[in-house]
Formats: structure tokens, C-alpha cells, sequence
């Protein structure tokens, strides 16, 4: 199985890494604009082959499209990441153009590929992917909820003071500090909902410590983080790759699900060798449903953005 990694920076490189540790795929490309920085990246992975006992084949290219062909799945990590007091949505004038290009180039390779949407705004990215290149929905896949997910985890068993692999729980809606919607009601210590052991005051700072997730390692970081996001898309990809059916949070198109449409925005997916193999569409109460209305009208916003570049 091939994959493609277009961005080969910090957070391709690191899901290029996983995915070769973990034997995620027999072989896996990285592709970026920048000379021989690639190359570069795929040489250091692959010199880390003796020492982890990996076999997955990892190589670099400089923009050079004919590597990549007949890719399983291609992802999408090219563009600019944000800096301290920066939004994900300022991106959009950047990084549209950058997406949009790289997936029309992808496709003239990979016809039959599926695509996972990294680059920020995820939700727009992957919505301005879906309508530039026409691709059924199944096959366009935004990775946003799967790290959201994590890092609401993390805080969890923070809380907790548990093993983080002792809690579940799920993030939905868009991948932006404001419009993440963290399923406090739904998230579980051992199947126990954490209502039975934490407070009201301290679930409510978990939500808010994960919606601000990012941001807050960008601070620290004086850029965005890289090695959960990059861990999350080789879980993407494992699903697919490996027909695991998980349940992931991904963003997609949505045509009614949720009491929405013309958007895509995270909710629970099968994630299957077919990409997305259904939507599940689970029951929100009434303040779940107001928030999930709130955060779609404002990807929907984001996308009006796009006139241009989908002219
Ligand atoms: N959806 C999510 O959960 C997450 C999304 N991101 C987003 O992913 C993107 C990448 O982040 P980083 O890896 O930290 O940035 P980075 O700056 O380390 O890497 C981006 C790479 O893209 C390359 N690039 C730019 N234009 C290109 C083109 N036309 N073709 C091929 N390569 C091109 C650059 O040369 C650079 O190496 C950002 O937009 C960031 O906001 C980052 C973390 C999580
Ligand atoms: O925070 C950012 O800009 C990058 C990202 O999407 C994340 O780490 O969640």
C-alpha cells in the first residue's frame, strides 16, 4: 500500500515517520516545493530503518508528481502553519491556493485515491478540495477531530488524575478554538461517564483547555504542534489502509446529517478502505444541537471565502 505525504514539514514528516514505524504501509512518499528538503527528511526516516526494524520504503521528492502515482491514499500537509495569536482561519489566503493546486496534481497521478486534508482551516481546506476536484465525498476526508479527540483525552485524564487509555471521548464540529465541541455528556472513565467523578467547573475547563488546545502549544511552541497531529493522521490512515472501520471523528461533507448541508465539519465516521463508510449520526441534546448549528454556520462563513479561488 502507497501513501503520499505532500508538505514534507513538521507535521509530514512526523506522519511519514509513524506511519513507517508502525508498518502502516509497504511504502510511503514524501513530496514538498522546497529543494531536496524532502529527500532530506525521507533519507533521516529511512536511516532510522536498522535501529526500529521498520520495512516500510520511504522516499523524498522535490515537487515532482510521477512519484507519488497510484497512490492508496495522499495527504495533504502543504501550506503555512500558524504563529502565536494567530487564528487557523487567517491561513485561508495562503493556504487555498496551495491545497487546491496540490490536489489537482495529486489526481492527475492517483485518480482512485483517497485524500486526508490536513492543512488549515481543515473544515475549508477540505470543503475547497471536495469542490475543486469533484470527488465523491467518501474519498475526501478532513483529519481534525481525530487530534481534537486526543488532546480532549489527554485533559480528561488529567482531571482524572487516570490512564489517558482508560477515558473515550469525542470531539465534533469545526477544528477552530471557537467552534470545537468537545461531548463532555458523552466521555467515559472505564464506561462511567467522568460526570461521576469530576465536577461541573472542572469538565467545563477541560472543553476549554482542549478548544484552545492548539493555540496553546503554538504559544509554547512559537509554532503549530506536530507530533500528535501527525500521530492522529497515521491513525487516519491505518483505518483506511487497513479497513479497521474505527469510529473517528473526520470532517465531511455533510447533506442533511445533523440538520446540515454544503459543509464539512467533524463528526463521528466509519473509516473503512472506502474512506468514509458512513456518518454516524448520533443524538445530541438541545444545547449540543444549538452548538453544533453555531460552529456550522461559521465554517460555512469561512467558506464564503473561497469565491475566489473556486472561480
Ligand atoms: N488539521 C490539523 O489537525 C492540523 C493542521 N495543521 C496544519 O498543517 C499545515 C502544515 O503544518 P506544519 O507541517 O507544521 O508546517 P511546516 O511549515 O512545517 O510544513 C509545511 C510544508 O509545506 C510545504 N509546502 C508549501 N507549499 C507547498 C506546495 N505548493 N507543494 C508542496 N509543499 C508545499 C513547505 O515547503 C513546508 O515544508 C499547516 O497549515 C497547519 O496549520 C497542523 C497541525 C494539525
Ligand atoms: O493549532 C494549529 O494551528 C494547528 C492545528 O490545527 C492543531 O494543532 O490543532
Amino acid at each position: 500500500m502507497k501513501v503520499t505525504i505532500v508538505g514534507a514539514g513538521n507535521v509530514g514528516a512526523t506522519c511519514a515517520d509513524v506511519i513507517a514505524y508502525r508498518g502502516i504501509a509497504s511504502e510511503v512518499v514524501l513530496l514538498d516545493i522546497k529543494e531536496g528538503f524532502a529527500e532530506g527528511k525521507a533519507m533521516d526516516i529511512s536511516q532510522c530503518t536498522s535501529n526500529t526494524g521498520f520495512n516500510t520504503r520511504v522516499s523524498g521528492v522535490t515537487n515532482d508528481y510521477s512519484k507519488t502515482a497510484n497512490s492508496d491514499v495522499v495527504v495533504i500537509t502543504s501550506g503555512i502553519p500558524r504563529k502565536p495569536g494567530m487564528t487557523r482561519e487567517e491561513l485561508i489566503g495562503i493556504n487555498a491556493g496551495i491545497v487546491k493546486t496540490v490536489a489537482e496534481n495529486v489526481l492527475k497521478h492517483s485518480p482512485h485515491t483517497i485524500i486526508v486534508v490536513v492543512s488549515n482551516p481543515m473544515d475549508t481546506m477540505t470543503y475547497l478540495t471536495l469542490k475543486a476536484t469533484g470527488l465523491p465525498k467518501n474519498r475526501i476526508i478532513g483529519m481534525g477531530g481525530a487530534l481534537d479527540s486526543s488532546r480532549f483525552k489527554y485533559y480528561l485524564s488529567k482531571a482524572l488524575d487516570k490512564p489517558i487509555n482508560d477515558v473515550s471521548a469525542m470531539v465534533i464540529g469545526g477544528h477552530g478554538d471557537t467552534t470545537m465541541i468537545p461531548l463532555t455528556r458523552l466521555a467515559s472513565y472505564n464506561g462511567i461517564p467522568v460526570s461521576q467523578f469530576l465536577s461541573e467547573e472542572a469538565m467545563a475547563k477541560v472543553a476549554a483547555d482542549t478548544m484552545v488546545g492548539g493555540a496553546t502549544l503554538t504559544g509554547l511552541l512559537g509554532t503549530s504542534a506536530w507530533y500528535a497531529p501527525g500521530a492522529s493522521v497515521a491513525y487516519l490512515v491505518d483505518s483506511i489502509l487497513n479497513d479497521q472501520k474505527k469510529m473517528i471523528a473526520c470532517s465531511v461533507l455533510l447533506e442533511g446529517e445533523y440538520g446540515q448541508s454544503d459543509v464539512c465539519v467533524g463528526v463521528p465516521c466509519i473509516i473503512g478502505k472506502n474512506g468514509i463508510e458512513e456518518i454516524v449520526d448520533i443524538n445530541l441534546n438541545d444545547n449540543e444541537k444549538a452548538l453544533f448549528a453555531k460552529s456550522s454556520d461559521a465554517v460555512r462563513n469561512m467558506n464564503a471565502d473561497l469565491k475566489s479561488v473556486l472561480a
